[in-house]
């Protein structure tokens, strides 16, 4: 079982007759890192609410890490959740509680002691650069920084699967391309990526696979 990702003939149709994604047979080795790209529309967050367990598909299969997601009870997808980071572009973070603190929720929604979860959450922080910061508050925070406090409580769960939804977004060249060197480090320490971009000239150098959609049909190659 090597692929963290398997779509097999997966068919997308949205209530209301639109078709987002057509027969999408798709694999991600697992360790992999891989850009998803495509025009606005195309099916590229489809494709992640697939995974996520947001949407479930008209047809086709979808396994993530040797799990068939149909087999996935509604009452279970908040424990499959747990295995899967979501980082999404305007970083869904609460700005009513601390750095820390919205680092720790995944965490504390899973019941696990303080100490732990102190210790947990350091260790991401400590990851993408925000040791320093877990006292303040996000709206004090650059949006790069922001973006990093979401991709610290991606991954405090220890993931199998990182999936990120456009998340330079909203962010200038520079602060992009720091977000997209903190992916390739995550990738190499062993984390499967996902990412969805419109930034193709930020991501063409960079040598890793990309998997484009077009309206809803994958592109060879
Ligand atoms: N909940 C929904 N109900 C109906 N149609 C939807 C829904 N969500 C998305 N769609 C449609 O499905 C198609 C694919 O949308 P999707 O959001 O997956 O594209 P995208 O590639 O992520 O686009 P963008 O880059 O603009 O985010 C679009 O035509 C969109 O309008």
């Amino acid at each position: 079982m090597t692929d963290i990702v398997a779509f097999d003939n997966v068919v997308k149709r949205y209530p209301g007759g639109k078709l987002a994604l057509d027969r999408v047979s798709l694999r991600l080795a697992r360790g992999e890192m891989a850009f998803l790209t495509g025009h606005s529309g195309a099916g590229k967050s489809t494709l992640m609410k697939l995974i996520g367990l947001i949407e479930r598909p008209t047809r086709g299969r979808v396994v993530i890490n040797g799990t068939d997601l149909a087999k996935v009870r509604r009452a279970h997808i908040p424990r499959y959740r747990q295995r899967v980071g979501l980082i999404f572009q305007n970083y869904n973070l609460l700005y009513d509680r601390t750095v820390f603190d919205n680092v720790a929720l995944p965490l504390v929604i899973r019941g696990i002691g303080h100490t732990e979860i102190a210790r947990r959450v350091r260790a991401a922080l400590d990851t993408v650069g925000l040791l320093s910061h877990e006292k303040k508050f996000p709206i004090t925070l650059s949006g790069g920084e922001q973006q990093r406090v979401g991709i610290a409580r991606a991954v405090v769960n220890r993931p199998h699967l990182l999936l990120a939804d456009e998340p330079t977004g909203n962010l200038d060249p520079d602060l992009s391309a720091d977000i997209m060197r903190l992916f390739t480090r995550l990738n190499e320490t062993g984390t499967s990526i996902m990412i969805a971009t419109h930034a193709i000239d930020l991501v063409e150098h960079m040598g890793y696979r990309r998997i484009a959609l077009d309206h809803g049909h994958l592109e060879a190659g």
